[in-house]
């Protein structure tokens, strides 16, 4: 697999070594001993997610609280995604900057977030599903917003015209308010 670091240390987008024939493809989605050496550390998973969203849906900025912050390792497997993920981590050189990358089946691309940002995406297909694996469980108590079109984290979402978000995602907290841990 390839991976390649992005300009916000530990988030990296991996991608995997895929094997065509006659009958289709075949994959390695997860190999926990070569994650782990492009990590540069153990990583344990503990949930996977799957979701479908329509064209235009966007959904974030998601992150949780530690100790229940979540490290999110992302693909689609049916259609296209705009993925993104915000530095949050207090300390660090980048706090507040963004990357974004396209994640489609096509592409196989994987975007590993560690634990100290927060995701989102947008669908730029038709439909998606969107498949994670997180290192935390779930939890609403830990979990919180950012708005997904901040003024001060300035995302540069491909977007036509307005998304559809969730009645959750419009109560979105501004980033000025963010707390950092
Ligand atoms: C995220 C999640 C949701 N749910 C439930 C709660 C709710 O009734 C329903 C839909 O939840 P949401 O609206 O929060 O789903 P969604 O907006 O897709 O939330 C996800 O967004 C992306 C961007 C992320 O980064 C994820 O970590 C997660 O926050 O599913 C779970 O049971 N377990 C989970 O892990």
């Amino acid at each position: 697999m390839k991976v390649t670091q992005t300009k916000l240390a530990g988030v990296l987008v991996i991608e995997p070594r895929v094997f065509g024939d006659e009958r289709g493809f075949f994959f390695e989605s997860f190999n926990q001993r070569a994650f782990d050496e492009a990590a540069g550390a153990h990583v344990d998973f503990v949930q996977d997610n799957h979701s479908k969203s329509s064209r235009n849906v966007l959904r974030g900025l998601h992150y949780q609280l530690p100790p229940k912050a979540q490290g999110k390792l992302v693909r689609v497997v049916q259609g296209e995604v705009f993925d993104v993920a915000v530095d949050l981590r207090k300390n660090s050189k980048t706090f507040g900057q963004w990357v974004g990358e396209t994640l489609s089946a096509e592409n196989k691309k994987q975007l590993w977030i560690p634990a100290g940002f927060a995701h989102g995406f947008l669908t730029l297909s038709e439909t998606a599903e969107f498949l994670y694996k997180t290192t935390d469980y779930y939890s609403p108590e830990h979990e919180r917003c950012i708005r997904w079109d901040d003024p001060e984290l300035a995302i540069q979402w491909p977007l036509l015209h307005s998304p559809t978000i969730s009645d959750k995602d419009k109560s979105g907290t501004s980033f000025a308010e963010y707390d950092p841990v």
